[in-house]
């Protein structure tokens, strides 16, 4: 488990993490979103054991990260930035890094090698932007990992691969029970990848929530009757949103899929059906229910 307790960074005058405190549970996805300047990359430098907390503190498995070779090994940090050296091949950044990391499996890179079309014997610094990002996704792959954190890790990748890396995550976490955390702008990327997503804002966890509770949580229901009967026989249900046309009603309820069917059900409409939210919908209205305005948070 990462665990940061009232972790602090500045930069100068600026504060870039600002007292957060949130625990991330061991073989999950997390989603880390935030609009520029949020704060990701501190916080993933700070997982990682590239900086140091002013104050707080950040463990791993109840071990402190920084200048402790023991846990770093244990991590892989993907930055936004990619570093290479010069005029490398990625063979020969394999070669370098098979050094460095314990558990490095020269296997894996062989077949991620096979399985993304990159040419292992080409300097890197030939390579497309893109190209470059699935030579550090196989390297951080290949590095086996127990935490591999990325830093918009996408950024640049085309959708097939996009697809492949989605995949190849999902697979580490479900047969090594690895921990994921990527940090993004987007929170429809992060949707069908992430068990749980934090949002980042003025350097605090704003909010944090396990998708499948969400998800499962939250219905848009689409009904029609006649007569309409008044907005007060709807009171019953948990209402977000409400509105009508016609003999049209939409509305979004929180609540299980059943209790608000049965419910709407009783008031013999002429039809009713469910829709599940997307991730960014639910995160609207959560978000407006605490109070904040999503719109200005990640877009
Ligand atoms: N090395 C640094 N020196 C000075 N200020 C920094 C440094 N790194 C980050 N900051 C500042 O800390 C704050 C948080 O930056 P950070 O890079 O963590 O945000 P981010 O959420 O990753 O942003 P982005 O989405 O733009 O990458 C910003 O105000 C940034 O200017």
């Amino acid at each position: 488990m990462i665990k940061a307790t009232n972790l602090t960074k500045r930069f100068d005058d600026n504060v870039a993490l600002a007292s957060l405190t949130t625990e991330i549970t061991a073989g999950s996805i997390y989603g880390l979103v935030g609009s520029n300047g949020a704060g990701k990359s501190t916080f993933l430098r700070l997982i990682a054991g590239v900086y140091h907390a002013d104050e707080g503190s950040i463990q791993v498995d109840g071990q402190p990260v920084f200048e402790n070779s023991q846990v770093k090994d244990k991590i892989f940090f993907l930055a936004d930035e990619l570093f290479f050296f010069s005029n490398y091949t990625m063979n020969q950044m394999a070669k370098f890094y098979s050094g460095l990391y314990t558990n490095w499996s020269q296997k894996i890179y062989n077949q991620l090698c096979v399985t993304f079309p990159v040419n292992a014997n080409k300097r890197i610094n030939t390579f497309s932007k893109g190209m470059q990002r699935q030579v550090a996704v196989i390297l951080a792959l290949s590095t086996r990992p127990e935490i591999l954190l990325l830093d918009e890790a996408f950024d640049g990748l085309d959708p097939v691969i996009r697809g492949l890396v989605r995949k190849i995550l999902a697979d580490e976490v479900a047969n090594r029970g690895i921990t994921v955390i990527i940090s993004s702008h987007n929170l429809r990327e992060l949707e069908d990848l992430c068990d749980q997503v934090g949002v980042l804002h003025h350097g605090k966890i704003l909010f944090q929530r396990d998708i499948d509770d969400l998800k499962l949580g939250f219905f848009k229901v689409q009904c029609a009757f006649k007569p309409l009967p008044e907005k007060t026989a709807f009171s019953g249900l948990d209402l977000l949103q409400f509105d009508t046309r016609g003999s049209l009603v939409n509305l979004i309820a929180r609540g299980k899929r059943d209790e608000i069917l049965e419910y709407i059900e009783k008031m013999s409409p002429l039809f009713v059906e469910t829709i599940p939210l997307t991730l960014e919908e639910v995160f609207i209205h959560e978000m407006e229910a605490v109070g904040y305005d999503y719109s200005n948070i990640l877009f």
